[in-house]
């Protein structure tokens, strides 16, 4: 395989691509408390055996709390634009299903740069359930294609998948620990080779590889 797509040292900057960008100091300690809170509170309707009267009043009071949140909303395909060490900047967007810090969806997934790519750290609740007891192949499949992604932009190539392979190697189960790791395989032209394992316990759950192509900056 050729390597004519050396990695960039800066990211592409997603104003550039007219994308909104907000900083940590734009978000308020209180958006991480409400996004966990919620976050669990999906747990717990997707699982709760509470009666219709308590029902009705969850439904009433959560009915309220959306339509006062919705009076003030942000522009979607917001970026938020994190300092690094080598004062450059990490971007990531803020809603992103996966790993979006304003994203209650998102499982609480931390992610870390390493000497070859990236690592991740996530525990899994009920919410993600596939089969009885299991995270939904869906989902490992989400997790791996973030982590890809993210390995190629940790890499400083953000791209788009193109194609995404995966391997169901054992179950991955729910509410224990797992680790992602992703890196860079190799680079062709405007292509990013990635590949990716989620591991329980040390033991590989499901493993994948994706073709990542560069974006190029408009103009
Ligand atoms: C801005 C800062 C943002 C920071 C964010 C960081 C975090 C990011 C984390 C994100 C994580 C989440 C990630 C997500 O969720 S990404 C969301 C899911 N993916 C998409 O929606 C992508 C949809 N597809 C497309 O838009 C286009 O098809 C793309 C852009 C991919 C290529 O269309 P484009 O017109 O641009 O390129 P090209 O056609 O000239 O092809 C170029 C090269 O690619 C090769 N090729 C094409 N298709 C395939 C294929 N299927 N298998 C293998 N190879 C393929 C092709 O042969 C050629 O190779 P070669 O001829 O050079 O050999």
């Amino acid at each position: 395989m050729s390597v004519d797509a050396a990695p960039v040292s800066e990211l592409p900057d997603p104003r550039d691509f007219g994308l909104p960008v907000v900083t940590e100091d734009d978000l308020p300690d209180e958006l991480g408390t409400l996004v966990a809170r919620v976050h669990d509170l999906v747990d717990a309707v997707a699982h709760t055996e509470a009666g219709s009267a308590e029902l009705a009043q969850a439904s009433a009071t959560v009915h309220e709390l959306t339509e006062r949140l919705n009076v003030k909303r942000r522009d979607i395909g917001a970026m938020l634009e994190r300092p690094r060490s080598d004062g450059g900047a990490d971007y990531e967007t803020l809603t992103n299903v996966v790993s979006g810090r304003s994203n209650p969806a998102a499982p609480p997934l931390v992610l870390e740069h390493t000497d070859d790519g990236v690592r991740a750290r996530v525990t899994l609740n009920g919410t993600y359930q596939g089969p009885p007891g299991l995270a939904h192949g869906g989902w490992v499949a989400a997790m791996l294609d973030q982590v890809l992604g993210s390995a190629s932009a940790a890499a400083g190539m953000v791209g788009l998948t193109a194609n995404l392979d995966v391997n169901y190697r054992n179950p991955t189960p729910l509410n224990a620990p797992l680790e992602l790791t992703a890196r860079v395989t190799g680079t062709e032209r405007r292509k990013v080779f990635v590949s990716a394992e989620i591991r329980h316990n040390g033991e590989v759950t499901a493993e994948g590889t994706a073709v990542m192509v560069r974006l190029d900056v408009p103009g």
